[in-house]
């Protein structure tokens, strides 16, 4: 009998996590034939929420369900106890009109007890997914915080980023979403992202061979991408909740299996100074796993205009970490 994996997710009892446990829970992550038991993590005045939930998925019957844990964020340790992968979303969203850096005073000192408690209670290979925003700098205050585990075992989101670049691209060339491949999102998850088409790839050919219109790549491809978020906070009244469960999903998968030859995926990791980006900054790059470790591909060239968007974004990395410099041990 194999022996389940244990995934937390904080904030479970949030939109996210509704969209996000179900598809966990039914196996569409580790796979039909790996049980799971999931740790769910919320605010004390949350729990009667998340019994709720717990009632679901029982009521879902799922075979790859082998337990649910649930803790309050007065008891992370017990939330994160032999965790496998601990999935940060428990967080305050934006609303309409706010940048995700406003957030920063608010959600950032979450994690740093986050951080200490991942430390002291996940198991020996944890890895950490942090959702919640700004989700780069969280989870660079995070890491700081939890002394045991290693730097590399630490992502912040910016799949579903790489997601709604490589539907931009499909939909401007008329071919399918599956065409589109090698679609790298650097730097932050924020306005400032540098959605890289210039390395991205459509039925095996540059992007930019396969789009002519440079311009609507330059200008408007990037900041429909950039802004897509508060786009979708605009017409729902709510971030998106479903789309971001589907970019947890996509990423956990993407680190958790070895990548495809020839193929890269998106998530902000800790910079070993590569392409100039500070070193310990959580930066996305273009990566691969081998199922286990991940490495950043190297050898990509940037022109002038794609340089000057990795700086900028880079830039914004350092003063979001200037911000919080008391939150980081
Ligand atoms: N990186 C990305 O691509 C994306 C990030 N997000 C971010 O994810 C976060 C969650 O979004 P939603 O689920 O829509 O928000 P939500 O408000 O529906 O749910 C968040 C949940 O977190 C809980 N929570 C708050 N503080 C907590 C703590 N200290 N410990 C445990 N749980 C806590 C709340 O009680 C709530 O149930 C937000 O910060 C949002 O901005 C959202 C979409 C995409
Ligand atoms: O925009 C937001 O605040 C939520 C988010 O991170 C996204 O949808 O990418």
């Amino acid at each position: 009998m194999t022996a389940p994996i244990r995934v937390a997710v904080t904030g479970a009892a949030g939109q996210i996590g509704y969209s996000l446990l179900f598809r966990i829970a039914s196996g569409q992550v580790f796979g039909p034939d790996q049980p799971v038991i999931l740790h769910l993590v919320e605010i004390p005045p949350a729990m009667s929420a998340l019994d709720g939930v717990e009632m679901e998925l029982d009521d879902c019957a799922f075979p790859t369900l082998a337990g649910v844990v649930k803790a309050d964020s007065d008891h992370l340790e017990d939330g994160f106890a032999d965790c496998n992968y601990v999935l940060c979303v428990g967080s305050v969203p934006r609303g309409k009109g706010m940048e995700r850096s406003d957030l920063i005073r608010i959600n950032g000192p979450i994690f740093t007890s986050t951080g200490q408690a991942i430390s002291s209670a996940a198991a020996s290979d944890v890895r950490v997914l942090v959702v919640g925003n700004p989700c780069n700098t969280n989870c660079l205050i995070a890491m700081n915080n939890a002394p045991n585990v290693p730097n590399d075992r630490w992502y912040a989101m910016t799949m579903l980023d790489q997601n709604r670049a490589i539907s931009q691209l499909a939909q401007k060339s008329g071919q399918p979403v599956s065409e589109v491949t090698n679609m790298t999102i650097w730097g932050n998850h924020s306005a400032t992202q540098y959605p890289d088409f210039y390395n991205a790839k459509i039925d095996g050919k540059p992007a930019t061979e396969v789009i002519t219109d440079e311009a609507w790549l330059q200008g408007e491809f990037i900041s429909t991408v950039q802004k897509r978020g508060a786009a979708i906070i605009q017409a729902r009244g709510a971030s998106s909740a479903a789309s971001a469960a589907n970019g947890i999903i996509d990423t956990v998968k993407a680190i958790a299996n070895p990548t495809a030859a020839g193929a890269t995926f998106s998530a902000a990791v800790c910079s070993d100074g590569s392409y100039g980006v500070d070193e310990g900054l959580i930066s996305s790059f273009p990566l691969t796993s081998d199922g286990k470790n991940w490495s950043i591909v190297q050898g990509q060239s940037h022109n002038e205009f794609a340089q000057a968007k990795i700086d900028a974004t880079v830039a914004e990395l350092k003063e979001e970490r200037d911000t919080v410099k008391d939150l980081l041990k």
